[in-house]
C-alpha cells in the first residue's frame, strides 16, 4: 500500500544558521558580520530569518550579540525575524529588540532538557506559559521548537508517544508552529515518517515543521520523506552552518543551498533566490574562514568561476 500522499506545491523554509548556524562556533563573529548575514539571507527572499536567541550569555556566549544584531538589520517587509526565548528575561529582551516571532524551546528527553535548558521538560512548559502568554498580549508570533524527536545524546531513544506528548503541551500553550528538530541528526526516513504521523495527530500539518541536523547524511532523505506526509515548512542553514552546543558532535543543520536545489528539481516553489543564497554562504564561510559544507552550494560557486563547467 502507498501511503504517500502527492507532493506539497510550495514549500515555507526558515532560514536558521544566523542562529542555529552561528550559536556554536568558538571564534567570536562580530554583530557586523551577522548583521550583514541576516540582511543578505532576508534579501534572497525568506519569509523567516532566525536571527538572534535571547538566552544567558553563560551558556551561549556567541549569542550575547543579539540586542545589537536586531538593531542593526534592514528589515525587508515580508520577512519575520524570529528569536529563541528560554524564559521571562529572554522576552523582555527579544521584545526590546523587535522580533516579530519568540521560538520556545523544549526537548523530547528529559535528559536534554535538562543539559540545555537545565529543567525538566514540566518546568520549562510552566516557564514558557508566561512567555507564551506575553507573547499574545504584545500580537507576537509564537512558536514552539521541540529538540531530540527522534534521539537524545544522553538518553538515547525517543519515542514517538513522547514527542506526541510535548507537541500537545505545546498546542496547549498556543503555538502557532511547531518544529519537530532531530538535534543530532541520528533520523532515517521511515521513522521520520512514524514521528511526523504522531505530531500531525496532535497539532495541523500545515504548520508543523522539519528541523533535519545532519550529522548522519539524512537530512534530505529526511526531508523528502516529510514532504511525502505533508509537511510543508523546512529549517535549513546557509553553508550547513552549525551544531548543538548541549549535543556533541551534531552537524550544522541540513545545508540551505542543498534544500532550495532539491525543491527546484521537484518542481516545489519556495520564493528563494538560490544563487542569493549561494553568495551569502559564501560570505559567511570567507568569514569563518572555512568552506561551506553545502554540496549544491560549493558546485554552484564552482561553476561561475571562469574555466569550470
Ligand atoms: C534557560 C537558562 C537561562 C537557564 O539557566 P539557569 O542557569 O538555570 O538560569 P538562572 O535563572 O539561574 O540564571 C542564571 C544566570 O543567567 C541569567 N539569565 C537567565 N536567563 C537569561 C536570559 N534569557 N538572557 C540573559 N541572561 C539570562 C540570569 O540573570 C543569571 O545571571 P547571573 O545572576 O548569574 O549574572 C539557560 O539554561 C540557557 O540560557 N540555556 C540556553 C541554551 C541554549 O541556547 N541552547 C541552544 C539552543 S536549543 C537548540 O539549539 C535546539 C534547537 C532549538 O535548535 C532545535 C534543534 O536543533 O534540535
Amino acid at each position: 500500500m502507498n501511503l504517500a500522499q502527492p507532493l506539497p506545491a510550495s514549500v515555507k523554509i526558515i532560514e536558521v544558521g544566523p542562529r542555529d548556524g552561528l550559536q556554536n562556533e568558538q571564534q567570536t563573529i562580530s554583530a557586523e558580520t551577522k548583521i550583514e548575514l541576516v540582511n543578505r539571507l532576508s534579501q534572497a527572499g525568506f519569509p523567516n530569518v532566525e536571527a538572534a536567541s535571547f538566552v544567558s550569555p553563560k551558556w551561549v556566549p556567541q549569542m550575547a550579540t543579539s540586542s545589537e544584531v536586531m538593531a542593526g538589520i534592514t528589515r525587508r517587509p515580508g520577512t519575520l525575524y524570529s528569536a529563541l526565548v528560554p524564559n521571562m528575561k529572554g522576552f523582555e529582551a527579544a521584545l526590546a529588540a523587535g522580533v516579530d516571532e519568540v521560538v520556545i524551546f523544549a526537548a523530547a528527553s528529559e535528559a536534554f532538557s535538562q543539559k540545555n535548558i537545565n529543567c525538566s521538560i514540566a518546568e520549562s512548559i510552566a516557564r514558557f506559559r508566561d512567555v507564551a502568554q506575553a507573547a499574545k498580549q504584545h500580537h507576537l508570533r509564537l512558536r514552539g521548537a521541540l529538540s531530540c524527536a527522534f534521539g537524545c545524546p544522553y538518553q538515547g531513544e525517543v519515542t514517538a508517544d513522547s514527542v506526541a506528548d510535548v507537541v500537545r503541551q505545546l498546542r496547549e500553550l498556543g503555538c502557532d508552529e511547531i518544529d519537530i528538530a532531530d538535534t543530532i541528526g541520528v533520523a532515517t526516513p521511515r521513522h521520520v515518517q512514524v514521528v511526523m504521523r504522531r505530531a500531525i495527530d496532535e497539532f495541523p500539518i500545515e504548520r508543523l515543521s522539519g528541523h533535519f541536523h545532519d550529522t548522519y547524511g539524512q537530512a534530505l532523505a529526511n526531508i523528502y520523506a516529510s514532504l511525502e506526509v505533508g509537511i510543508s515548512i523546512y529549517h535549513a542553514s546557509v553553508a550547513g552552518l552549525g551544531g548543538c552546543p548541549y549535543a556533541k558532535g551534531a552537524t550544522g543543520n541540513v545545508a540551505t543551498e542543498d534544500v532550495l536545489y532539491m525543491m527546484q528539481g521537484l518542481g516545489i516553489e519556495t520564493g528563494i533566490d538560490l544563487d542569493a543564497v549561494v553568495d551569502a554562504g559564501q560570505f559567511i564561510s570567507d568569514k569563518l574562514g572555512r568552506k561551506a559544507v553545502s554540496r549544491a552550494g560549493n558546485a554552484i560557486a564552482a561553476k561561475r568561476t571562469p574555466g569550470c563547467n
